[in-house]
């Protein structure tokens, strides 16, 4: 049995307001008792987040962190650090840094690696663009996207990933993959890591993201090989958050 998890990645975006606005909506009952949450704020705020979040069943998260222990790296942030803080899951592979940072299929495997030295749990991000989901090559793409970072990684390296398929077009532009799409491809990704391991396969959990939002994720989540939801633009609203994570019980 897959437990769900939802995940709020706040981009480049939040305050400390934003923080402690979550902070005073998820200290409220209601939560269904099966689902994990983890927010991903920017850097800054981890440590306002890890304080406001102590009396809650929000977890923390972080958005990347530099595949290197320490040393003359000025500007980046280590697994080790992201770990004394507290943060349980970091993105690696999202789309907007593998465009806008150059982060190749290499750098993200040193980067999940990094993670799993540090005790932290890599949400790897994968998906298509338009154009080549336009050419017909959705399922090579994410498969070698998955591929190349599971295939080395040993049984108990594999068995602390979670895998998050976001459609490039569906980022941000307000149009979702409709239920089937996602689960199209969510299936086509269990499927190929049966290949190596039947019963991690069973045991990995697979979320959606793009243009997630409190009205359409019940119909997404019901979806056999959907197990939670990597969310953005509305992850910045705690009440909009709060009713995504309540469907996913
Ligand atoms: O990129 C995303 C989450 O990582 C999805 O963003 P949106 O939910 O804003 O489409």
């Amino acid at each position: 049995m897959r437990t769900p998890l939802i995940a709020g990645n706040w981009k480049m975006n939040g305050s400390t307001a934003l923080v402690e606005a979550f902070g005073k909506v998820f200290s409220q009952p209601g939560l269904p008792a099966n689902v994990d949450v983890t927010i991903h704020p920017p850097f800054p705020y981890l440590e306002a987040a890890r304080r406001a979040f102590a009396d809650t069943r929000l977890t923390l998260g972080a958005q990347t962190l530099n595949p290197l222990h320490s040393g003359a790296h000025t500007g980046e942030v280590s697994g080790g650090m992201l770990k004394e803080l507290g943060v349980e899951y970091v993105l690696i592979g999202h789309s907007e840094r593998r465009e806008l940072y150059r982060e190749s299929d290499g750098h993200v495997y040193d980067r999940v690696l990094a993670a799993l030295n540090a005790d932290i749990k890599p949400i790897l991000c994968v998906g298509e663009t338009l154009e080549e989901r336009d050419a017909g090559r959705t399922m090579d793409v994410v498969l070698r996207q998955v591929g190349c970072v599971m295939a080395p990684l040993d049984p108990v390296q594999r068995a602390q990933l979670v895998v998050a398929y976001e459609p490039v077009w569906a980022i941000g532009t307000g149009r979702t993959a409709t239920p089937e799409q996602a689960q199209e491809v969510m299936a086509g990704i269990r499927h190929h890591q049966a290949g190596y391991d039947e019963e991690l396969a069973q045991q990995l959990r697979l979320l959606y993201g793009g243009s997630m939002n409190a009205k359409n994720a019940a119909e997404l989540l019901a979806q056999p090989d959907i197990d939670g939801g990597l969310v953005g633009g509305a992850s910045l609203k705690a009440e909009d958050f709060y009713a995504i994570c309540q469907s996913a019980g």
